[in-house]
């Protein structure tokens, strides 16, 4: 039996990590997960082909006669079977080097694989399953030190990095940092309050992520995702001593987008171009890995040809433990593509990673360092002339020693001097508005230590990297150098890549300046790099000298892992009242907390399907509107006949009219006294008839207002159709009669919410067809929406009135998705009444109500059973995924 296997299984070194921040040399951990055959491969008789051995040995049966005679055998750090369950993939695959991040220690959990191979669904599970590990750990150490949580996720779609966190889709650009390699330019970072904080924010992540259809896999990820958490801690013991003993360290996990033939998953158009940017990145990832695993002798390694290496450099070599989970399909159709993962899972299990404890130190304990250093150093010059007789040249030697020492002291002070610059700009910039706080990670200063130059260095050596296309396991010369095999499929991901090459250019043209200074670190803005360019050269010089230490210095430095972080002084670590997990070195308890296996992850971890976005369609039953039902029953909530995406079926008032005047059917049109009665019961806050305390309009007006506000925020907080809110606040101004329509609003949108908040305890709520609304959908269709309304603008506004909102609504003239800018502004200041009329005028505009109030009159009188539109697609205002009946 053939074996390819490079080493046999590593050990995982225990997260501890030491305190010393000494960097330890360890490989990547590698493992393979085999998926069940899925309905497709069962229907098609499938064989599997693939069994695991063993814990470590995954082989090859090659039951094809044409095959070579011999099975083939791999083996790995672990092998997982079909049958086994995630959180036994996290446990023994993941956990140990996840939970480094505690213990200051970077980490990077990655899963790898063809498309459908399994890798969203590990993934999900494994990072909720880490995050829920690293709270727990967290909050079990509390009392001991005090941390900061932070958490921001990115995608890279079609080569163009963007936020996660934020609805604006305007892609983030790379940024260089002499210290901490390559850093996202504005990532939104949120700071977590809860373990609900953290789960909200993994919901809205996985309701951003691209996502689309293939052949092979109805809720194909189409890009790379990466969800970071940067954990910052400070012993409680040494708070407010300018104690160094500060830790901060970023978890990376990565699911990346599956490699792809198209012609298998049969794609095109838009589809075509994103396989072919995942492609391509994803060579660029096996090129890398397979360089790192021949050592030195895998010369220029090309982490500048893709963002996505660019972004993971310091995971795939530098300072971070990482593990890597190679998923496949056992199905023979697969094997080339399951070989192809197995073996760049073998060049992966070669690579080694440099890990250290990163040892945060404030400004204040930074300085007294190193005047201790420069103390130490005049006290031994001291000693040496006391004790050794001076020899005839000594008063010139002592003038030398004067002289650099008189040098130190100067770039002491300029030290000091671009620390406190950079202090004076931290303060300009937080007392800057909310949107620039991502400059803030700039304060983040570090001193230029030889040890942590490796990353730039690196990006010196790369920048004049040519780009590469060779294939994943392919030898710069061409040639496959583990199995022939691989050309064809080589050729057929160049040809993919070549497709997009001419229609697709990488890097877009670039206007700004070069080189920027944010907070007094240099920073160099890698996208607007083009190779012999005068001024990054300058910059590199520039750098070069800054980095040059002196021989006294050098001692000084290289004692610490020196980072200097306002965010982890003492005082900014309020903001989160949690505490830590270990006081100092010797009192660190760095065993990691037994996790309880058998916990309940709601979202994701087995069972876990992602959702697709809602393309509602009208089921075709006419009477959608609202109903209100007496019975106490368990809350449901259908909704009538939604189309979501397109661009023509705007809604119209009718619609809405539609609901509410069921309700009104049902309740007051047949017996208007019992059905007040009714109302009286179930709508206390309203006005009820007859009752003089009650209908006395003053009363009724501020419990109008009072209302209308708590549904503005509901709205915001549900994701709803802005269109729904529009007709909404436009139809009811504050009549008695229509307290009705205000407390069934009430109602369902705090239904929803709850469902929402807790949805694994609340039954969710059900369209028709049987498909659930949820926060992801909600917001995918919100999404929509202003996507929508943005077309709509050319059509229905004139340019001057366009420009008159962009001058209006702050929107530079000059800046780029204008209309979308403007429509992500639409109803996002809930607590600014000028501004929701605003923003439903602007809306009543797009979607063709001209005349509000003429409008709104007849609108009254229409039938309650008509369903607009043009078209044969009916469609109504829920297009946030909102709900269109509901059974109270
Ligand atoms: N270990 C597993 N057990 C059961 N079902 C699985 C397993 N792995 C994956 N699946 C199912 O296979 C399908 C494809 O999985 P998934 O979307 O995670 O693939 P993927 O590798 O992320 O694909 P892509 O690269 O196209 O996004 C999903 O329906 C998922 O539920």
């Amino acid at each position: 039996m053939d074996s390819i296997d490079g080493r046999g299984s590593s050990s995982i070194e225990g997260s501890g990590g030491g305190g010393g921040g000494g960097a330890k040399d360890e490989r990547i951990v590698v493992s393979v997960r085999l998926r069940p055959l899925n309905d497709k491969e069962i229907y098609n008789r499938e064989p599997c082909e693939w069994d695991c051995m063993n814990d470590n040995t995954i082989v090859f049966r090659n039951s094809l006669p044409e095959r070579s005679m011999f099975p083939v055998s791999y083996t790995f750090d672990r092998v997982f079977g079909c049958e086994c369950p995630t959180w036994r993939v996290y446990d023994e695959a993941a956990r140990e080097v996840a939970l480094s991040v505690v213990n200051g220690i970077n980490s990077s959990v990655f899963a790898y694989g063809q498309t459908s191979s399994g890798k969203t669904y590990t993934m999900s599970a494994v990072t909720e399953y880490s995050l829920k590990d690293i709270y727990d750990h967290v909050q079990n150490k509390s009392d001991k030190r005090e941390f900061v949580l932070k958490f921001s996720a990115m995608e890279i779609y079609n080569e163009a990095v963007r936020d996660l966190l934020s609805h604006d889709t305007t892609p983030l650009r790379l940024l260089d940092d002499p210290d901490r390699g390559t850093v996202v330019d504005r990532l939104t970072e949120e700071t977590l309050k809860d373990w609900n904080h953290v789960k909200q924010l993994l919901s809205l992540c996985e309701a951003q992520r691209q996502i689309g259809e293939t052949s092979l896999n109805e809720t194909s990820s189409r890009s790379h995702q990466i969800i970071r958490l940067t954990v910052e801690s400070s012993a409680r013991h040494f708070l407010g001593k300018n104690s160094s003993n500060s830790l901060c360290a970023t978890a990376n996990f990565v699911d990346l987008a599956g490699s792809e033939r198209a012609s298998q998953t049969m794609t095109a158009g838009a589809r075509l171009k994103e396989g072919c940017h995942i492609n391509r990145s994803l060579l660029t990832l096996g090129t890398v890995i397979r360089k790192l695993s021949k050592g030195r002798s895998g010369g220029h390694i090309p982490y500048r040809d893709s963002k996505l290496t660019r972004i993971l450099h310091s995971s795939l070599d530098g300072n971070a433990r990482t593990a890597i989970i190679c998923t496949m399909s056992p199905a023979r159709s697969y094997v080339e593509q399951s070989r192809k993962t197995l073996l760049f899972a073998s060049c992966a299990k070669e690579v080694t990673t440099s890990a250290r404890v990163n040892v945060v130190m404030s400004d204040k304990a930074l300085v007294k360092h190193l005047q201790k250093e420069l103390e130490k150093l005049e006290s031994q010059l001291r000693i040496q002339q006391q004790t050794s007789p001076p020899p005839a040249h000594a008063d010139a030697l002592l003038k030398e020693k004067d002289v650099l020492i008189q040098k130190m002291e100067t770039e002491m002070k300029h030290l000091m001097q671009q620390r406190d610059l950079a202090q004076s700009r931290l303060q300009d910039l937080v007392g800057c508005n909310d949107h620039d706080r991502h400059d803030i990670g700039f304060s983040l200063l570090k001193i230029n230590l030889p040890e942590q130059q490796s990353a730039s260095r690196n990006w010196v050596e790369n920048i004049s990297s040519p780009l590469y296309f060779d294939g994943l396991l392919q030898d710069d010369d061409g040639k496959d150098d583990i199995t022939s095999d691989n050309n064809e499929e080589f050729e057929n991901l160049c040809r993919d890549v070549k497709c997009i090459e001419s229609t697709f250019p990488l890097i877009p043209p670039q206007s700004e300046e070069d080189t920027k200074h944010i907070m007094g670190v240099q920073v160099i803005e890698e996208d607007k790099y083009s190779g012999n360019d005068d001024s990054y050269l300058a910059v590199q010089l520039v750098q070069k000298k800054l980095d040059e230490p002196s021989p006294l210095t050098l001692r000084s430095r290289r004692s610490v892992m020196t980072r200097r972080s306002k965010s982890c002084t003492s005082s900014t670590f309020s903001s989160m009242s949690l505490s830590s997990w270990f006081v100092d070195d010797k009192d660190a308890d760095n065993t990691l907390p037994e996790r309880n296996c058998s916990e309940d992850f709601s979202q994701r971890p087995e069972g876990f399907t992602r959702r697709r976005a809602q393309n509602l369609t009208f089921g075709g039953e006419s009477s959608a509107a609202l109903s209100v039902e007496v019975e106490e029953s368990q809350p449901t909530i259908t909704v009538p006949n939604i189309t979501s995406t397109e661009e023509d079926n705007i809604v119209e008032l009718h619609d809405f009219v539609t609901g509410m005047k069921d309700v009104a059917n049902t309740q007051m049109v047949v017996d208007k006294k019992s059905a007040n009665e009714v109302i009286g019961e179930r709508f206390p806050r309203g006005p009820k008839q007859g009752n003089p305390a009650t209908e006395s309009s003053e009363s009724w007006a501020i419990e109008f207002e009072k209302q209308l506000q708590e549904i503005i925020a509901l709205w915001h907080e549900c994701h709803v159709s802005l269109i729904h809110r529009t007709y909404f606040f436009l139809l009811f101004k504050g009549d008695p009669s229509d307290s009705i329509y205000l407390e069934v609003e009430l109602r369902r949108l705090s239904f929803l919410k709850r469902s929402f908040d807790h949805n694994e305890k609340v039954s969710k709520p059900t369209f028709d067809d049987g498909s659930t609304v949820t926060l992801v959908s909600s917001i995918r269709e919100l999404r929509r929406e202003r996507e929508m309304l943005s077309k709509k603008m050319t059509k229905m506004l004139s340019s001057e009135e366009i420009e008159t909102l962009y001058q209006k609504w702050g929107i530079a003239l000059n800046s780029k998705q204008r209309r979308l800018q403007l429509s992500r502004l639409l109803w996002s200041k809930t607590g600014d009444l000028n501004h929701v009329r605003e923003s439903a005028s602007i809306i009543a505009k797009l979607v063709g109500l001209l005349e509000p109030g003429k409008a709104l009159k007849e609108m009254f009188g229409l039938s309650l059973l008509t369903f607009q539109k043009s078209g044969s697609k009916r469609t109504n205002y829920f297009e946030g995924g909102f709900i269109g009946k509901l059974c109270i």
